[in-house]
């Protein structure tokens, strides 16, 4: 069995697979006592690599190692943004400074695809990647996630009062702090939603805790249903799949 996480700056989601596919999974804060409770001691003693694609501090890598040695003695590798693999071509100068999850990402879309499609990964920040026909990176685009979008109007305003754990869906022009706060947010997703929709038709491969909005904003676009694919595992497909070819 081997263990495969994709570390990001909110959550660690980790799948536990062998050759039949996948056993468990699961995800959470990487100071959740839960984070593994998923994985029984049997399943834990099966497990004979563990494979990370992270995008978190230096020291943050060092305490999920420390943490992931307080379960197995399996040996942890990490694995990270290279220039190519196989056809697909990272668009950076220097690959090693973009998130191993957008790489990950890419290499499990282009598995699915095999042609030209966008990656949406709606995390902590909100990544977008362009793949061409041939598997070359055009590049992409880092933005505020929108939990980090509303922690930032609280932390840097004195009176943007409203409460975070809203769950208004509309993009109407507001009529209160709260409306014009999520509305606002709503408008923003929904701006990306027409400008990728605008550049369609191609598939697009939704992925991150956030995917169900952007997806949500993509179909008010006019985007047709059947080019917009959730993924919530996309990370995690893509690592096996480069663990697998080590
Ligand atoms: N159970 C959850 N816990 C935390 N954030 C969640 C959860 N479900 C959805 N989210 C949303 O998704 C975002 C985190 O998505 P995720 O893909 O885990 O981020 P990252 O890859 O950056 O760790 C949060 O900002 C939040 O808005
Ligand atoms: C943009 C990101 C923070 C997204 O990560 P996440 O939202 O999943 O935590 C991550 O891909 C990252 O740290 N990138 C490094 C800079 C770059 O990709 O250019
Ligand atoms: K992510």
């Amino acid at each position: 069995m081997n263990l495969y996480l994709d570390a990001g700056n909110t959550r660690i989601k980790w799948q536990l697979r062998d050759g039949t596919g996948v056993l468990a999974q699961g995800a959470g804060l990487m100071e959740s006592p839960e984070l593994f409770s998923g994985v029984t001691p049997t399943q834990w003693r099966a497990t004979v690599r563990v494979a990370v694609s992270t995008v978190r501090s230096e020291r943050a890598r060092e305490q999920l190692q420390e943490l992931l040695a307080q379960y197995t003695g399996a040996p942890v590798e990490f694995f990270w943004t290279e220039s190519h693999f196989g056809s697909v071509q990272c668009a950076y100068r220097t690959p090693e400074s973009m998130g191993a999850d957008r790489w990950h990402a890419l290499i499990g879309a282009w598995s699915e695809i095999r042609g030209r499609c966008v990656v949406v990964d709606a995390g902590s920040a909100i990544t977008a990647d362009w793949l061409e026909e041939d598997g070359r990176h055009l590049g992409g685009y880092i933005l505020p996630g929108k939990r980090m979008m509303l922690e930032s109007l609280q932390r840097n305003t004195a009176r943007v009062l409203f409460n975070a754990d809203n769950s208004l869906t509309d993009v109407m022009p507001g009529r209160s702090t709260d409306e014009c706060v999520f509305h606002g947010v709503n408008w923003l997703m929904g701006a990306i939603g027409s400008e990728l929709a605008r550049i369609g038709p191609m598939p697009l491969l939704l992925t991150g805790g956030d995917a169900v909005h952007i997806r949500e904003a993509l179909l008010r676009a006019g985007c047709p249903g059947e080019s917009v694919r959730v993924r919530p595992d996309l990370v995690i497909e893509g690592l096996a799949i480069v663990d697998a070819a080590r």
